[in-house]
């Protein structure tokens, strides 16, 4: 199974050998990375299309790549609905998130935090986003290298210490443009490989319409799920609705991405390359769907789990893929590519972000006096630290073991949800002040880690797989799923097994309540001792047809800043 011919070596090495290449090239051109606004900031001086290939790359991983089509395999294209989450998870980014962080000329997502509150809420919000980048980073290296090596017998350890070490060398030779630019170099390799096995597939089977009878028969197109439990995993309103949360908590204040809109040469630019997110993002959708079709199309009536001797799904998009492009040279080894682009693009994204921060808003603040040299020196220090922390995480991931999608929605959701709520609630509530903030964050960690955590505990978010068989459309149910229901009459079962798509709205709206009734407590902030710029007038828009007074009142009128604040980096 798997073999390798050396096209498919090559193709991966000439992968790594790029990606090194670019990183070497920033290293040596430009300003050669010796100062942070050009290692962390890229200058500010990128255009659009780069910035945009590089979002869809940031929070697009092999746990997409694998994950989806495992998801669609098994409980058809339901998620599929999370591609209408994109409309205003990516308008509100562009309206209101950029307009707002990018002319407070920034460094990191954090500083807002201070500007708005205090020193002590922009720690809180750092050490939360370091703490949520951590962990994802962990499922983000081991996902390819367990999938690999659970099929092709490719080493783990080895794949996994591979990924990390190149992708720690390129992002600390060549700082941000070399991110950015790896990412675009990536994100096509990732599309090409996703093409390749659907061409393919497609081919295998019979043609499109032949896969079309089988998922058809299979019961794999979803039809619109307009049930409105919110204990239900995945419907229109988990997907449509939730999910607009969770891509306002990735491409709203998620630092990776701040950082991508800050390093825009123009605001317009910046909004513009949010826009083009749209698109690409939808195609990766649907690719990743499609391919989950067209191997249940290949497989339907035999489930090839028991020849492959484990039951994880996402191990078997690994199988089918090998399976099919047997034999066809180069193609193994252009997926394996797509695989780590995926994985590359994402950790390396994920280390300059968590280096521009842990520098920017918890070493700078303390050494106002450090020269630019050993500040720049100290970034890629950090940059190279976090390469070594990912490894570790790499390991704990290996003793977690779920659905790796759902691992990696559920940290968006319980992590990022707190930290969007935290945003929120300075940017559209002027009451809100630094205590209240920090004890909403705090109130609202707590309940989503009470939550999140108990329902891996109790195994509450899972549904039953559809049947693996395209003939039959509906088997009973197996016993499992009758003893997982017959417990949910618990009250606090049922408070676990909130669909994880709610997590982040779910946490996001704790830490605004919370947030704001602390806040009237302790006396709401005044409108004279807010930072001007800081607030999006989102209430005044909102109630527009108020009388002036009241809406006065409501917005706190500091209308969004025209002037270009320029914060001291020292
Ligand atoms: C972030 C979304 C939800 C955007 O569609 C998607 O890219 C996704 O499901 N990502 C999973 C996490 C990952 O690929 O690492
Ligand atoms: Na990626």
């Amino acid at each position: 199974m798997g073999h390798f011919t050396v096209v498919d070596y090559v193709i991966f090495a000439v992968l790594l050998a790029a990606s090194m290449g670019i990183g070497l090239y920033y290293a040596l051109s430009g300003g050669r990375q010796r100062t942070t606004q050009e290692f962390l900031m890229a200058d500010r001086s990128m255009r659009c299309l780069p910035v945009s290939l590089s979002l869809i790359a940031s929070f697009q991983s092999a746990v997409a790549i694998i994950g989806v089509p495992a998801e669609i395999y098994t409980h058809g294209t339901q998620y599929w609905f999370i591609g209408c989450a994109y409309v205003l998870g990516l308008l509100i980014p562009a309206h209101v998130f950029i307009p707002v962080l990018y002319r407070l000329r920034l460094s990191s997502a954090y500083q807002y935090l201070e500007l708005r509150f205090s020193k002590a809420v922009r720690i809180c919000g750092t050490l939360t986003f370091i703490f949520q980048m951590v962990i994802y980073m962990g499922v983000c290296v081991y996902t390819p290298a367990f999938a690999l090596n659970a099929v092709t017998g490719f080493e783990l350890w080895g794949a996994v210490l591979a990924t990390g070490l190149v992708c720690t060398v390129y992002t600390t030779m060549g700082g941000l443009k070399a991110v950015i630019w790896t990412d675009v170099f990536q994100t096509i390799v990732m599309f090409a490989g996703q093409l390749a096995v659907i061409v393919v597939g497609v081919h295998q089977t019979g043609g499109v319409s032949e896969v079309w009878r089988k998922v058809w028969e299979g019961n794999r197109i979803s039809a619109l799920d307009l049930n409105p439990d919110p204990t239900e995993r995945h419907t229109f309103w988990t997907l449509a609705v939730g999910g607009v949360f969770l891509m306002l908590s990735l491409y709203g204040v998620n630092q990776a991405q701040v950082q991508r809109y800050l390093s825009a040469r123009t605001e317009k630019e910046a909004v513009r390359s949010c826009y083009m997110v749209f698109p690409s993002l939808q195609l990766a959708l649907a690719l990743s769907c499609v391919m989950g079709l067209v191997m249940f199309a290949r497989y339907c009536g035999e489930d090839p789990s028991d020849k492959l001797g484990t039951s994880s799904r996402d191990a078997m998009v690994i199988y089918f893929v090998m399976d099919m492009l047997q034999g066809l040279p180069g193609l193994p080894g252009l997926f394996v590519a797509c695989l780590f682009s995926a994985a590359l693009s994402t950790i390396s994204s994920a280390f300059n972000s968590l280096a521009t921060v842990t520098m920017e808003d918890l070493i700078k603040p303390h050494f106002p006096a450090m020269s630019e040299a050993r500040a720049t020196l100290l970034s890629k220090v950090l940059a190279m630290s976090y390469g070594l922390v990912c490894l570790a995480m790499a390991y704990l991931t290996h003793l977690m073991g779920d659905s790796v999608l759902q691992v990696a929605l559920k940290i968006f959701g319980m992590v990022g949800g707190p930290i969007l709520g935290l945003f929120c609630l300075g940017m559209f509530f002027p009451w809100a002040n630094s205590v209240g903030a920090v004890t909403g964050l705090g109130t609202g960690l707590s309940v989503s880690f009470w939550i999140g955590i108990g329902s891996i505990i109790s195994h509450s978010s899972g549904t039953k797989p559809l049947p693996p068989d395209c003939s039959s459309s509906f088997l009973s149910g197996n016993t499992t799923t009758v003893t997982q229901l017959s417990a949910l009459s618990n009250v606090t079962l049922s408070f676990y097994s909130l669909s994880y798509m709610w997590y982040s709205a779910f946490n996001c709206f704790t830490v605004i309540v919370i947030g704001l009734i602390i806040s009237f407590l302790t006396g709401p902030m005044k409108e004279q001792d807010v930072t001007p710029g800081t607030i999006y007038p989102l209430l005044g828009t909102l109630f527009g047809f108020l009388p002036a007074r009241l809406k006065k009142k409501l917005c706190c009128v500091t209308p969004l800043g025209q002037t270009v604040f320029v914060i001291s980096d020292n």
